[in-house]
């Protein structure tokens, strides 16, 4: 071989291998964590927030205003810790997907975010010491892989209280533990606790004449602070998360009424890509049931069922069609 070509050889291998490992083209191929200095881009969010998330103003208003604060901090002092508070099928998990979209495009199936449900991964109490090292090893593991990870805990109620503990040293004010850094990780709570409370403020806003979102923080915060903080009974007033100041935010989810299982039954069909025919809007709102029993404003499942029941409206339209034809 020519020494020429030899030099040419390997100039045009090793060009190979530098762009092959450049992180813009394997990180196209294979999910990458975001590096150091990433931001959420909060106003990508909030345009995704205006128009996918119905009637949550407050919940909107806080989760941007958290976000927009971590994500600016070049030098965060503790993980970004929030805990979203409300009634069945308000939009905790549904805004916490959306939220975990902005840091991990994948979502869910992001291998840096995790979601846990307690009754489902943790569901024997006798088990708890090794939960709480499967946890804790979890974390760490996760966390040294990446940072920016995402962990969603779901049904934190019925979370066991040692179990709580043993995720507590991960959300606190050090700057490293065992040398892994959790200061750039985001930790979501979701619980019905307090939930009951909410939907009572917001009956009395509505019994007062006054519209919801007229709805402020301090308003429900008040109301979860002796409900729920303070309540032996609320699955959360024992953690030490509350002892400690290490919850960053809390987050409230009013119920929803008539016209948000409405807007859900509409954005549906949209991503269905079906057209919006406003007579199953109606249909399947009308067949969600809303307490309280006289005034019935609020839906019971929030919008939970509307999937489950458009799909029979749906099937019902096809067959119809189908006989016609
Ligand atoms: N406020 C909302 N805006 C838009 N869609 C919503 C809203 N609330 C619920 N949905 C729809 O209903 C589905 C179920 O809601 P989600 O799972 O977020 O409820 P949740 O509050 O987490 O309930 P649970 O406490 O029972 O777990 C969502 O995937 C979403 O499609």
């Amino acid at each position: 071989l020519e020494p020429l070509s030899v030099g040419l050889a390997i100039g045009v291998a090793s060009a190979l291998t530098g762009y092959l490992s450049h992180p813009n083209f394997y990180c196209s191929y294979v999910e990458c964590c975001p590096s150091a200095g990433h931001r959420i881009n909060a106003t990508a969010l909030r345009e995704q927030l205006d128009e996918r998330l119905f009637g949550q103003h407050l919940a909107k208003e806080v989760v941007l205003r958290a976000v927009t604060g971590f994500s600016h901090n070049p030098s965060p002092k503790k993980p970004l810790t929030l805990s979203l508070h409300g009634w069945a099928g308000t939009g905790k998990n549904f805004l916490s997907q959306l939220l975990a979209r902005h840091v991990h495009p994948a979502g869910l199936r992001s291998k840096f975010v995790h979601l846990f449900l307690a009754t489902l991964h943790f569901p024997h109490p006798q088990q708890l010491q090794l939960y709480q090292e499967q946890l804790q090893s979890w974390i760490r593991g996760n966390v040294s892989a990446c940072p920016y990870s995402v962990f969603i805990f779901d049904e934190m109620d019925k979370m066991h209280q040692g179990l709580i503990d043993a995720i507590k040293p991960f959300l606190d004010y050090y700057e490293q533990v065992d040398g892994v850094s959790y200061r750039k990780a985001i930790f979501i709570f979701l619980s019905n606790a307090g939930g009951d409370l909410i939907n009572k403020a917001v009956l009395d806003f509505w019994t007062s004449g006054k519209d919801r979102e007229e709805i402020q923080l301090k308003d429900l915060e008040r109301v979860l602070s002796v409900g729920v903080f303070n309540n032996k009974n609320s699955g959360l007033w024992h953690s030490s998360l509350i002892d400690r100041n290490l919850i960053d935010y809390f987050v409230p989810f009013l119920p929803l009424e008539h016209k948000h299982v409405k807007m859900c039954v509409r954005a549906e069909m949209k991503a269905r890509g079906h057209a919006v025919d406003e007579k199953v809007v109606e249909a399947v709102a009308d067949e969600m049931t809303y307490f309280p029993k006289e005034e019935k404003l609020y839906s019971d499942k929030g919008c939970k069922t509307v999937q489950a029941k458009l799909d029979i409206h749906e099937d019902i339209a096809v067959k119809y069609t189908n006989a016609k034809d």
